[in-house]
């Protein structure tokens, strides 16, 4: 995954500026920096779903395509998801396996990891705000996929939870998948390389 001399401008704003990354596969990278540097914006990048104004992205050794092949490989979490309605937390699960040939856990698994067991059977806008995002990253983590793009995966969890995503996502990674995650957790993110962006004059 890289980026080489990436220019995004939003509404005549240069958000990133000539951004040069690489994140080699199997490594957990935090993306930090304040509010307004461009994290969002440059995984929306490396998702494909924000074209650069100049420069290029790399994702597997082409740019990001908007193609069943990209998306079979690459998980994204940001912002709450379209969830079912009339589906409980264990049916978003089931789905997973439903539509994805090899599932990294069983469903099971997940709502034991992911602490939704005595919920699972509520629907996602009964649950917390917090019991909602992990249901999010549940899904996400159940699916095989060789790169998540997480933005701030940590929004909403409690600090034991927070703790618990860190290790989940070194196992994700062990197992040779590649994590970029935008955080504001300096836990979350002293557990990854970190990669900064900085905040540019006429940029927030
Ligand atoms: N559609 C848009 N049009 C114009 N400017 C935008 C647009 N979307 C985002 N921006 C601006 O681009 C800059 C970068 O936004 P981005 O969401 O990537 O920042 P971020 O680092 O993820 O911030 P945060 O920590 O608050 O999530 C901000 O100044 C934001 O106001």
């Amino acid at each position: 995954m890289t980026t080489v001399n990436l220019t995004v401008e939003l509404g005549g704003n240069p958000v990133l500026t000539g951004y040069d990354l690489v994140v080699r596969p199997g490594e957990l990278v935090a993306v930090v920096g304040e509010n307004g540097s461009g994290k969002s914006t440059l995984l929306r990048c490396l998702a494909g779903l924000q074209p650069p104004t100049s420069g290029e992205v790399t994702v597997f050794g082409a740019p990001p395509a908007d193609v069943a092949a990209f998306w079979r490989r690459v998980a994204v979490t940001g912002d709450e998801p379209a969830w079912y309605p009339g589906l409980t937390a264990r049916e978003h699960l089931e789905l997973v396996p439903a539509v994805h040939d090899g599932p990294r856990m069983s469903v099971e698994r997940a709502l034991e990891l992911f602490d939704l067991g005595p919920r699972a059977d509520a629907v996602p806008l009964n649950l917390s705000t917090g019991q909602r995002q992990r249901l999010a990253l549940a899904a996400a983590l159940v699916r095989p996929s060789s790169l998540l793009l997480l933005d701030e995966p940590e929004r909403g969890l409690d600090t034991a939870f927070r703790e618990r995503l860190g290790t989940l996502l070194l196992e994700y990674t062990a197992d040779g998948g590649t994590v970029i995650m935008a955080t504001h957790d300096p836990a979350l993110a002293a557990r990854a390389r970190h990669v900064s962006l900085a905040t540019r004059v006429g940029g927030r």
